[in-house]
């Protein structure tokens, strides 16, 4: 169901963007795969000081394509910058998911779709579970801007071909393994 709703997602950005409704659909554009986390963000102070060490999600963008969020009803925790540069609560809304546009998209579109920057801290007394479903796309996949929204933003590519597999792994050993994001 999930997955459906990202597509249909994915054919109304194709449609924005002047594309043919299908052109990000196929093992042209990358046969997309998805994955689901299950996140859990404990409450800080029960953490003694000594083991204290950085909790939460640092700040980073998403790999893939898009991504749906389903966070607690009642916790404020997931905050994005804005244009500003201002940090901001996305504050959940019962019965919705947060869409967060991944840098995959970002390279098709040309840059027209830009990923949010976005971090957790979970401040409140409560535990935090969160569910995020990342829809991406394949592992072999060479991302490369389409040509009509290159058309749309001064007919040049303004980023180089990406294999996704290749820049999923140098982000998530960023993000997980050297602590930067
Ligand atoms: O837990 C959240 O609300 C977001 C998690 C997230 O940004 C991620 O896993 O990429
Ligand atoms: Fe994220």
């Amino acid at each position: 169901m999930v997955t459906d709703l990202s597509r249909k997602i994915m054919r109304g950005i194709a449609l924005a963007l002047g594309a043919p409704v299908d052109a990000f659909e196929g093992y042209c554009a990358g046969d997309a795969f998805w994955v689901l986390r299950l996140l859990s963000y404990p409450v800080s102070t029960d953490i003694p000081d000594s083991e204290r060490t950085d909790t939460g999600c640092g700040a980073h963008t998403d790999y893939g394509l898009l991504t749906l969020v389903n966070q607690d009803d009642e916790i404020k925790a997931l905050e994005v910058q804005n244009r500003s540069g201002e940090w901001v609560y996305a504050v959940p809304l019962p019965g919705t998911f947060v869409c967060n546009i991944g840098d995959m998209l970002k390279v098709w579109s040309n840059g027209i779709y830009e990923p949010t920057l976005h971090r957790v801290t979970n401040k409140t007394p409560f535990y935090r579970v969160s569910v995020a479903y990342f829809y991406e796309s394949n592992f072999d996949a060479c991302i490369e801007p389409v040509e009509c929204c290159k058309q749309k933003t001064g007919g040049v590519a303004k980023y180089d071909n990406i294999v996704y597999g290749e820049h999923l792994v140098k982000k998530v050993q960023n993000n997980f393994v050297k602590g930067r994001y």
